[in-house]
């Protein structure tokens, strides 16, 4: 893995190159999601199964296209104790951090005669996208939990999941299990942007839904971005990132493992380390080769380390945590000496993961949060998917008469400035 200095011009160009490439949407890109998604809203049902049978699975019918209770139940005979173990503590360490996102509604009477407040309602119908690559075959189990929990927490009454099918026209029975432990019914074998035009325009199977969210690839994030506004979205949660800020005191073996559990989500996943160590940065790199050869998806990690991955050598850890702010990573891993003493410092990350025994694979699957967060800078204005994502406020606010009428003259005040005279109206007709 190649080692920088920084800052120099050489450095730049890689911090620039890894800021640029996280939503580096091409028009061609674009112009196809577009068609795919035109072609559902038109087409409906047809299109669906005619994109599927392409992309993913010639054995997808109309009437295969909905898991059946019968798919349900195979799958989950099949499941291991170990696994259910594994999955049971998951749900419950993410019930249990999603369940601290829970806002009330609230009334209050800030002035005499008037009360003011905010309703919380979730949407009446959510849709999840559990990406499936490698044909379906090991799709993002985990990400069914991320969109499905806090989704139920919220009180979402309809929840229609979308994946991509394997090419024998099934859907992974983990992922059926995690759907059915979430409470999730209504599983579709649809992926790509196919699968979200289908959410966000509903079909004759497919139900419309107001809130669409879950990470994806290219395709994925493109359509929902382009649906978003016709219905809600989470966040464009692209291709996987991690940096870490490392001290000499940190593992260089746990670093570069780290950084690799990273690169072999995508091709244009980013990994990058910001070290203060020269000594470090050295034995990072080292380590990186031997444990890639060691991986069965080395390709993906290994042409992504290439493209996207750095080891940037900086001259003390302040510099580190100005870098980290301005790449504003998915994850942030501080690896040095009091990992807590920096926290203040950290204006822009998706999730921060301290000290040496907390890999960032901790938070993808069971330490309570979100693992779908914000990718490619966007961590500066936008947050972890949570319950919020699935409710909506809606204002109330009431007056009595004689609380009317002592507000009344500035209402009428500011209304004439604006010069809208039927707003003015409006308060000094209920006066006669
Ligand atoms: N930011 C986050 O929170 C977060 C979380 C988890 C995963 N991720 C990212 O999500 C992504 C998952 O992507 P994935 O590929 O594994 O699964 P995916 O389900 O998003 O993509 C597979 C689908 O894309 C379709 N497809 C393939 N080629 C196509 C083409 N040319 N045109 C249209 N559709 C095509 C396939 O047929 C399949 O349906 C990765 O980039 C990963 O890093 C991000
Ligand atoms: N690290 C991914 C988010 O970028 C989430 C994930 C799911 N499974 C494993 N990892
Ligand atoms: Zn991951």
């Amino acid at each position: 893995m190649k080692i920088f200095n920084y800052p120099s011009p050489e450095a730049e160009k890689r911090v620039q190159d890894t800021i640029d490439r996280g939503l580096g949407f091409s028009r061609e890109d674009q112009d196809n999601v577009q068609a795919f998604l035109d072609d559902v809203k038109k087409r409906g049902d047809e299109a669906l199964i005619e994109y599927t049978n392409k992309f993913d699975s010639p054995a997808v019918t109309l009437d295969t296209f909905k898991v059946t209770e019968q798919e349900f139940e195979d799958a989950l005979e099949q499941m291991t104790p170990q696994f259910l173990k594994a999955l049971d503590r998951a749900v419950e360490q993410l019930t249990a951090f999603h369940s601290r996102q829970r806002e009330n509604s609230w009334m209050d009477t800030p002035r005499n005669g008037v009360m003011v407040g905010q309703m919380v309602r979730p949407v009446a119908a959510a849709g999840i996208y559990a990406p499936g690559a490698k044909g379906g075959k090991t799709p993002l189990v985990s990400s069914v939990l991320m969109g499905g929990i806090p989704a139920k927490v919220a009180g979402v009454k309809s929840i229609s999941l979308m994946t991509p099918p394997m090419a024998d026209g099934k859907i992974n029975p983990h992922l059926l299990a995690a759907a059915r432990a979430v409470g999730i019914d209504s599983v579709f074998k649809a992926g790509s942007a196919w699968a979200i035009g289908a959410l966000a325009y509903g079909t004759s199977q497919v139900p419309k839904v107001d809130v669409i969210v879950g990470p994806g690839n290219i395709y994925v994030a493109l359509a929902k971005k382009i649906v978003s506004g016709t219905v809600g979205i989470d966040m464009i949660a692209g291709p996987s990132e991690i940096l870490i800020i490392a001290d000499e005191t940190a593992d260089p073996e746990c670093i570069a493992a780290d950084l690799l559990s990273q690169a072999e989500h995508d091709l244009l996943a980013s990994a990058v380390l910001v070290t203060d160590s020269q000594a470090l940065a050295q034995k990072v790199s080292a380590a990186i080769e031997p444990q890639l050869n060691a991986l069965p998806r080395k390709d993906i990690a290994g042409q992504a380390i290439n493209a996207f991955g750095a080891i940037l050598v900086v001259p003390d850890i302040d510099t580190a945590i100005d870098l980290s702010n301005r790449l504003a990573p998915e994850h942030l891993e501080i690896m040095v000496e009091s990992p807590f003493d920096y926290l203040d410092r950290i204006q822009n990350a998706g999730a921060v993961f301290l000290g040496p025994y907390t890999p960032e694979p901790m938070g993808d699957y069971i330490a309570g949060p979100n693992h779908v967060l914000p990718t490619a800078g966007t961590a500066r204005f936008s947050s972890a998917l949570s319950v919020s994502h699935f409710t909506k406020k809606t204002s109330l606010i009431h007056y009595s008469k004689a609380a009317f009428e002592k507000e009344a003259d500035d209402v009428i005040t500011l209304a004439q400035t604006e010069a809208l005279d039927a707003h003015a109206n409006s308060v000094s007709i209920r006066r006669k």
